[in-house]
């Protein structure tokens, strides 16, 4: 007879699948991801792990398109849960991260906005293309020529996704016949952190965007509603959406696609309660592709910004202010008028 698993089983890895801390894992060189945008090197996933990522998912998706313009595809999981583990733990303490303010005018009041979670981004749009050879060479697209990214691109360097994200953009690719440009990562750590409703509907991502959507870490729910639509005329009745409420598991994928962003609306809301084995941190990673030169200045403003970099410190088990002498200290605009947590995603 099969041997009961206690809950604390579940979390641990089975001896037979720990593939991921092999000895060759252990015994491997550690190579990274550099370039002149990024403030550390960043490293990038071991051979094993790599060519783990390639065979995903773990299990096919299932299409959840019973309400009207939805159209999405769950993995439930995309990546196992034994590798799910290993990739957050990874990605936390080795990507750069951010806690990007910013200033926008709500109903003629500037209002500053504290976004509530970190963030960072990677990627260049469609019009152009980080050189095979030498990343540090931004080309047309079309021409396959030289641009100038400080023409191009005054505001923010693109930054060329690092090769422990590019192994599941891969992956993700095949697995979906999509293509991205884009890799935007969140790490909420902790209940209070969340984003708020909203649609990733920017004309920049072109008509009927796919984003695939990855969860790592603790648990959260992921609610979707229908954007508020007229009421009909000649007194019928408007139609009935059904909120959805996907409690989001580690390794979870959900593909949105169709008609899905441009009517409606999904967001991760605070949670109050304990903390789980992951500290509460959830670390999201969506792949997107933008179609203009303004998606990649719209993605490095609201996900890089210009104020001080943060890294994991796993003394510490929180995220830090990363201090390099090479930066320039945070350029926050001073005294706004109203501090607040983002209304809804700007564009
Ligand atoms: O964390 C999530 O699952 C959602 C993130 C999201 O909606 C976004 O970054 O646009
Ligand atoms: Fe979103």
């Amino acid at each position: 007879m099969a041997q009961k698993r206690t809950i604390h089983s579940f979390f641990t890895p089975d001896p037979k699948k720990q593939r991921t801390t092999t000895n060759a894992d252990q015994d491997e060189t550690p190579t990274y991801s550099t370039h002149n945008t990024y403030p550390f090197p960043i490293r990038d996933l071991s051979k094993s792990i790599t060519k783990e990522l390639a065979s995903l998912p773990a299990r096919p998706g299932k299409p959840i398109n019973d309400q009207p313009e939805l159209d999405l595809v769950y993995f439930e999981p995309y990546i196992p849960l034994y590798l799910a583990k290993d990739l957050f733990r990874f990605l936390r303490s080795e990507l750069p991260f951010y806690r990007v303010e910013y200033t926008i005018k709500r109903f003629g009041v500037e209002t500053h906005i504290r976004t509530p979670r970190y963030t960072t981004v990677f990627g260049l749009d469609h019009t152009s293309l980080f050189d095979d050879d030498d990343s540090s060479i931004i080309l047309d697209a079309k021409t396959h020529t030289r641009i100038n990214p400080a023409e191009a691109y005054p505001r923010y360097s693109p930054r060329p996704i690092p090769q422990c994200l590019d192994a599941l953009r891969k992956s993700t690719e095949a697995a979906t016949n999509c293509k991205f440009n884009f890799c935007l990562v969140n790490y909420y750590a902790s209940g209070s952190d969340s984003i708020s409703f909203h649609s990733d509907d920017e004309r920049f991502l072109g008509p009927e965007p796919a984003i695939a959507s990855f969860s790592l870490g603790a648990a959260r729910d992921f609610l979707m509603k229908h954007k508020p639509i007229p009421p009909p005329p000649d007194g019928r009745t408007a139609p009935a959406f059904k909120q959805l409420k996907l409690p989001l598991a580690s390794g979870d994928m959900i593909l949105m696609k169709g008609k899905t962003q441009a009517n409606w609306l999904h967001s991760i809301p605070k949670r109050t309660g304990k903390s789980n084995q992951y500290d509460g941190g959830r670390i999201n990673i969506t792949f997107r592709r933008a179609m203009v030169k303004g998606g990649t200045d719209n993605y490095y403003n609201y996900n890089v910004g210009k104020g001080p970099v943060f890294r994991w410190d796993d003394t510490a088990r929180e995220m830090k202010e990363w201090k390099t002498t090479a930066r320039p200290s945070p350029n926050i605009s001073p005294n706004p008028k109203s501090e607040q947590e983002e209304p809804e995603k700007a564009d």
